[in-house]
């Protein structure tokens, strides 16, 4: 669950990307948001994430009320979040296998587990032959399955997207979709910023809209609106 009451942020040089944000999404959903480029919407992944801090206002992720958030609490709240970024942001000195790992060592799994967990979320991404390669010998596409398979092998309950599927073609991003649509389906919340018309009005899902730092869409199964 994620959950923003009355939250505002004003970044240094007096722009306000977020201005009373109040807002709800319950576990499971899949919620699209979208705006136009300098609307608000990385502003509003961020704060999930703890990227960037409200000015003012509440956010909960799960239990987690962020504004009173304890340091040893963070690692907990870190678990519950999957986070895929438009560039994939891969470590490029380690293979994909290490890349993948490298999520579970950071929360000191077990050597074995993590075998196991990193080769159950290649398979599910379609790229268990790829885990020795290094990810500039990869696709784009190849490159953010990767990304995808990183965020989710902690089995987080929450996948934040800012852009997944900017930098792929059509057919890649179809493939992509697939991969977070069928994690929504296990039951994983995914809140995906994107600027992909084609996506949002093919594949129905909530679209919350920004436009200058306000929400003025909340809908539904809704499409893009008219004028995207
Ligand atoms: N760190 C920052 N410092 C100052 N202003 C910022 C900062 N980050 C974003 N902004 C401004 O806040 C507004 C919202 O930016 P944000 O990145 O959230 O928009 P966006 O909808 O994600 O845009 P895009 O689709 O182009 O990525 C913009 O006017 C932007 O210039």
């Amino acid at each position: 669950m994620i959950e923003f009451k009355h939250v505002f942020k004003k970044y240094t040089n007096d722009i306000e990307a977020a201005s009373d944000f109040s807002i709800k999404i319950d576990q499971g959903e899949f919620v699209y948001v979208v705006g136009p480029s300098g609307a608000g919407k990385s502003t509003f992944i961020k704060m999930m994430y703890r990227e960037e801090k409200p000015t003012s206002g509440q956010i909960k992720i799960n239990e987690f009320e962020l504004d009173k958030i304890k340091g040893h609490e963070i690692p907990y709240l870190r678990r519950e979040l999957g986070i895929v970024f438009q560039d994939f942001k891969l470590l490029p000195k380690m293979t994909v296998f290490e890349n993948v790992a490298y999520a579970l060592q950071v929360i000191e799994k077990q050597p074995t587990e993590i075998q196991q967990r990193v080769k159950r979320v290649l398979d599910l991404v379609g790229l268990a032959d790829k885990a020795d390669a290094f990810p500039n010998q990869l696709s784009g596409g190849e490159q953010q399955r990767i990304a995808i398979a990183r965020a989710i092998a902690n089995q987080p309950g929450i996948v934040i997207a800012d852009e997944p599927t900017g930098n792929l073609d059509p057919d890649t991003a179809g493939g992509i979709m697939d991969i977070l649509e069928e994690i929504n389906q296990q039951g994983t919340t995914v809140v995906m910023a994107t600027h992909n018309s084609g996506i949002v009005n093919q594949r129905k899902h909530r679209v919350i809209e920004i436009e200058d730092g306000h929400i003025i869409r909340d809908q539904r199964k809704g499409g893009f609106s008219k004028n995207e």
